[in-house]
């Protein structure tokens, strides 16, 4: 029998997504050396030694820039994600976020935390020292998005049904989401557009180098009078001395966020959450199991989904050997491929080949038996920057 795949985990991964593992063939833990795939929340990959032994890495999660992905691009290898899994989890927390500011709500239970539950006056402290956290309802207000993807999407269309007018912001919302918008959602142009207009912003999009202090102090200063910005996307994403810049002059209401940090932390109008988005027994579950099914699937299979890194490549299993390669978008790639398993004398009985940026994959099934000394000289190839083969055991006839 083929020895198991091993797989290192990175973080506390759900039970139930660890049970797509089957234990025949999966060895999976937190000590485990020479690993053929990482499982990962938000441990930080960067400073790691990623050994050469890793043929993929799945992120039971959204965010993914907290892995080295152009690396291990060069390697050739897929880095997995769950888009969407977490998603209602996200929605749920920034709605509760919404009302966290709006009825000043961290500050109301701070103020019970305080008072002596034996102080006979307690009642009358109460009804005294409620005015003080008086606040507004959302029904009416502007909730500005920015970023109109999974997370972005289920925000716009709750706040709808709360009653709030939407205005969303995403220069490349995909078709689907775009389907999927309440035709209540106002488009923006720009994020200084939601800036101005919006009582609520909401940020719902990927920390990358054009993202990274989208929020700061050129822009922050339009905002309306006592606006809240809620940021459950990355703590990168807003310039944090700005926006305590603009609590201490009262042009933001509330930094409502889920990222505590030196900066913000007890600033004054800052309800920080630590990293809560995602930690629901629903989404944790739905994560891991969608994020480990598809590691099984490209492992045993080849079969690509929902790689961050990859396009999308699948091809139902006929025969019994198949190839697996990962190389450069660069032209000639198929034709020296399909020459090596020419002069090998294999038959392809099944190809299928997709690019996405730099990277380009190919699965091919053949008709035989393929010898390592094959493999060899396909990872010769100039551009192949990985090839694995995948026999499946059982369909040799
Ligand atoms: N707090 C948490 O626990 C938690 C949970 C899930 C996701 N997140 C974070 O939220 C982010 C979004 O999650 P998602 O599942 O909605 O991702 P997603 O990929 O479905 O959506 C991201 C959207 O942002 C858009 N976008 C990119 N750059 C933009 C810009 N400059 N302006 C406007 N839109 C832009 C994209 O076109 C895309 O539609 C993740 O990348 C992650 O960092 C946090
Ligand atoms: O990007 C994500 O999916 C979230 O930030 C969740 O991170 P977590 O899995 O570490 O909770």
């Amino acid at each position: 029998m083929a020895d198991p795949y091993r797989i290192l985990l990175l973080n506390q991964i759900s039970a139930s997504g660890l049970k797509c593992l089957p234990e025949a063939r999966y060895l999976a833990g937190k000590e485990i050396n020479e690993p053929d795939a990482i499982l990962v929340r938000s441990a930080d990959m960067h400073a790691m030694t990623i050994p050469t032994s890793v043929r993929a890495v799945g992120r039971a999660g959204a965010g993914t820039n907290n892995i080295p992905v152009k690396l291990l691009s060069s390697r050739g290898v897929p880095v997995f994600n769950a888009p969407g899994a977490n998603a209602n989890a996200v929605k749920e927390l920034v709605i509760a976020g919404m009302l966290l500011a709006a009825r000043n709500l961290s500050e109301a239970l701070h103020f019970v935390a305080m008072l002596d539950p034996f102080d006979t006056e307690m009642e009358k402290k109460v009804e005294d020292g409620k005015r003080l956290y008086s606040g507004f309802e959302l029904a009416g207000k502007t909730l500005g998005v920015v970023g109109l993807g999974k997370v972005g999407c289920l925000v716009a269309d709750a706040a709808i049904k709360l009653g709030m007018h939407v205005l969303g912001f995403d220069p490349e919302i995909t078709v689907d989401a775009a389907w999927n918008l309440p035709a209540q959602v106002k488009k923006a142009n720009s994020v200084s557009e939601v800036l101005r207009q919006a009582n609520f912003v909401t940020l719902h999009i990927p920390l990358i180098e054009a993202t990274s202090h989208l929020i700061n102090s050129d822009n922050i200063g339009s905002m309306k009078q006592g606006a809240v910005l809620l940021n459950f996307s990355r703590a990168g994403i807003v310039d944090e001395a700005a926006v305590v810049a603009a609590l201490k002059e009262k042009r933001l209401g509330h930094y409502v966020c889920d990222f505590p940090s030196a900066v913000v932390n007890r600033s004054t109008g800052v309800i920080a959450l630590p990293h809560l988005g995602a930690s629901t027994r629903e989404a944790e579950e739905n994560c891991a199991v969608m994020v480990t099914n598809q590691l099984v699937d490209f492992l045993e299979h080849g079969n690509v989904i929902n790689a961050v890194n990859f396009p999308n490549v699948s091809m139902p299993r006929e025969s019994s050997d198949r190839i697996a390669i990962a190389n450069a978008n660069v032209p000639n790639m198929v034709g020296q491929i399909s020459t090596a398993l020419a002069e090998a004398k294999l038959n392809i009985h099944n190809m299928v080949n997709k690019s996405r940026g730099e990277m380009a994959y190919t699965l091919v099934d053949v008709d035989s038996t393929v010898k390592p000394s094959v493999i060899d000289a396909i990872r010769k190839i100039e551009g192949v920057l990985d090839v694995r083969y995948l026999p499946l055991e059982g369909m040799h006839g």
